[in-house]
């Protein structure tokens, strides 16, 4: 059987980057930056005041308290035009241009006026209170890196740049398609025997987390024709996630039918747990991820290759990731030839140390302890025994 690394590598060199799109500035979030963004603009466009005051000439004030006549104002977006002369003030507000001639600001604070004088009753070092031009970034310069996942605060700097458009990497469209006679969709009438169809929802969510458009086939019941039909909803896509079918069951009918429909099959078993019956191959011009039904199987294994597949199609570092140290808070037994992925719960112990507690079930059915897990212990194969408070690798989730 394959090692995870031998899959997951195998599974990359099926993907490139997507092409790049326009989109508005304010649909960013989340999306990948396709080229590098400069400054269009100076900001500040000149030297400003950072407070509210007087703009006054640091000379004037070497006798305190200094009596200075008020010759104007210089708001935010507006200015003083002329040239301030010794002995005189202009009023300033925070973000007003500091005239010519003025070198230094006065908090309003330390100040009376009467009419057109000001009295100056405490001083200041000169330049205090301005922001020269410039401060924040010149125009021209890189503000953003080309492969930046764009956040709340790039965004805002994009946007201080002056870019109402930005050229990001197109979404991965990722068609799913869930298998299986005895799965119904959520509000469903559920008969018995049957199952709710969690790894859909799971899917569906996923993907958009790691910023791609999910598309769902719906489920295909155990029947050829009826699953070959579905899978043809994937013509287009840039990746198709399947769920269930995929092991060695009468009823597991992925790789057959599909092979059938021109599936060129890359790998099929890995060794890992979850995960093991996990297929790799191309229908048609689109790669294909068959997931294991189990709903930990199918999240755990998307994590793991779907996830470092879809990063590469939105222009991020597939491989920037993931494994941490922890020590255990508990004793693990030797492990057999598959790389175990435990379900774990990671805290602080009193140390300051990451500490983690595998937990004692690991069934790859049970979605409610998968919830409760925030990370999962790596566990290579053949890796021997554990002791308590010996150092493992986990992946947060
Ligand atoms: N004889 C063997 N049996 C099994 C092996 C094996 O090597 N030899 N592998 C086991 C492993 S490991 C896994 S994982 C499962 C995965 O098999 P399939 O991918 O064929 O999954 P199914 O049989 O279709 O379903 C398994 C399980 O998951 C439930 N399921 C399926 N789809 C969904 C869905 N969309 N949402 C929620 N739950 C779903 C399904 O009802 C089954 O209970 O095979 C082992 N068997
Ligand atoms: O490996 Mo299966 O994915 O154990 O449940």
């Amino acid at each position: 059987m394959l090692s995870v690394e031998e899959a997951l590598s195998r599974i990359l060199k099926a993907f490139d980057t997507l092409a790049p799109e326009t989109v508005s500035l304010n649909d960013g979030l989340g999306r990948v930056l396709a080229s590098d963004l400069k400054a269009r603009l100076t900001q500040p466009p000149a030297d400003v005041s950072a407070m509210d005051g007087y703009a006054v000439r640091a000379s004037d004030l070497q006798k305190l308290p200094a009596e200075l006549q008020v010759v104007g104002e210089a708001p935010a977006g507006g200015c003083y035009p002329k040239e301030l002369l010794a002995g005189q003030a202009v009023r300033i507000f925070t973000g007003g241009p500091v005239p010519a001639g003025a070198d230094t600001i006065i908090i309003q604070e330390n100040t009376q006026q009467a009419d057109k004088l000001v009295l100056i009753k405490e001083g200041e070092k000169p330049g205090r209170y301005i922001r020269p031009a410039g401060l924040d970034f010149k125009e021209g310069e890189t503000g953003l890196e080309k492969g930046t996942l764009l956040t709340a605060r790039d965004l805002a700097l994009a946007a201080a740049m002056n870019h109402p458009w930005l050229e990001v990497y197109r979404k991965p469209r990722v068609a799913i398609l869930a298998t299986g006679d005895e799965v119904v969709l959520p509000g469903q009438n559920v008969g018995p025997n049957q199952i709710i169809s969690s790894n859909t929802t799971a899917l569906m969510a996923f993907v958009r987390e790691c910023g791609g458009e999910p598309i769902s086939l719906g489920i295909a019941p155990d029947d050829r024709d009826a699953l070959a039909r579905l899978a043809r909803g994937a013509e287009g896509a840039d990746l198709l996630l399947t769920t269930g079918g995929a092991s060695v069951g009468d009823h597991d009918l992925i790789r057959s039918v599909l092979g059938e429909q021109g599936l060129e099959l890359d790998f099929w078993r890995i060794a890992m747990r979850p995960g093991k019956p996990l297929i790799f191959g191309k229908l048609g011009k689109t790669p294909m991820i068959g997931l294991p039904g189990n709903p930990v199987s199918t999240l755990v294994c998307a994590y793991i290759f779907a996830r470092p597949a879809l990063k590469k199609m939105t222009g991020l570092d597939p491989y920037q990731q993931q494994t941490e140290k922890a020590v255990l808070e508990t004793s693990l037994e030797a492990n057999d030839k598959r790389q175990d992925y435990l379900r774990a719960s990671l805290t602080r112990n009193k140390d300051g140390q990451l500490s983690v507690t595998p937990f004692q079930r690991q069934d790859s059915s049970m979605l409610n302890l998968l919830r409760q897990a925030n990370c999962l212990v790596i566990r290579p194969p053949f890796a021997p025994a554990a002791e308590k408070a010996e150092e493992v690798d986990i992946i947060r989730l």
